[in-house]
């Protein structure tokens, strides 16, 4: 890890769980290099609609625990679980940062959302390959609360914006685990 040939960096960035990581810290500048190249993503109209909510330091128990908030709040008391609860509470517990992932509508409503929605992926995509390349763990979770009303609110974004995940990032010891794609090529890529 840590050489800069982007084939190699492509191949070796992987999903890391949060709870692989080993709670050391990460400069705050050096996320702040990573978010620089999400903003190279590429964007239809320049409307540049990757929007990332920063928690760093302490910030990121205070995330955690409003997710878990959120949970409770919006889960019916015969469906809520205290295990879910405790996950999303303790999910942060080893990870340096966690950034929120959102898209945030501009003002040409002539750009469909769906090319809104990509390019914040290729902004992600972006972060998280720089993450691989500083030899970081990364981690793009969508469970939880990412996509109910409430977390939106929680991030203060209107009702056309949209939270795609969130991006949990730290240090890990653990050995970076093989890659592994289920579907053969021939299902995914057409040549004519
Ligand atoms: C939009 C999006 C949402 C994801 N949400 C989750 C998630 O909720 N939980 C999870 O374990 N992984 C999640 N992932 C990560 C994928 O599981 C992971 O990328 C996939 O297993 C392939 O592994 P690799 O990225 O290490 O190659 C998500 C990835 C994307 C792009």
């Amino acid at each position: 890890m840590g050489n800069g040939n982007l084939t190699s960096i492509i191949k070796q960035r992987r999903n890391i769980k949060p709870a692989s990581m080993n709670g050391k810290r990460i400069p705050d500048e050096q996320v702040r290099e990573l978010l620089e190249l999400a903003d190279w993503a590429p964007t239809h109209g320049y409307t540049e609609p990757w929007y990332f909510v920063v928690f760093s330091g302490e910030g990121v128990k205070t995330f955690c625990q409003a997710h878990a908030d959120i949970y409770k709040a919006n889960t019916p008391a015969e469906k809520f679980a205290p295990g879910t609860y405790e996950k999303l509470q303790q999910q942060g517990d080893l990870a340096s940062h966690v950034i929120a992932i959102c898209m945030k509508r501009g003002n040409k409503p002539a750009i469909p959302e769906v090319e809104e929605i990509v390019s914040v992926a290729c902004a992600t995509q972006n972060l998280w390959l720089g993450a691989t390349e500083k030899g970081f763990a990364g981690y793009w979770g969508s469970g939880g609360m990412t996509f109910h009303p409430a977390m939106k609110e929680y991030l203060s974004l209107g009702e056309a914006d949209k939270v795609l995940g969130f991006f949990y990032l730290g240090y890990t010891d653990e050995q970076i685990p093989e890659g592994r794609r289920l579907k053969p090529a021939e299902e995914k890529f057409k040549w004519m």
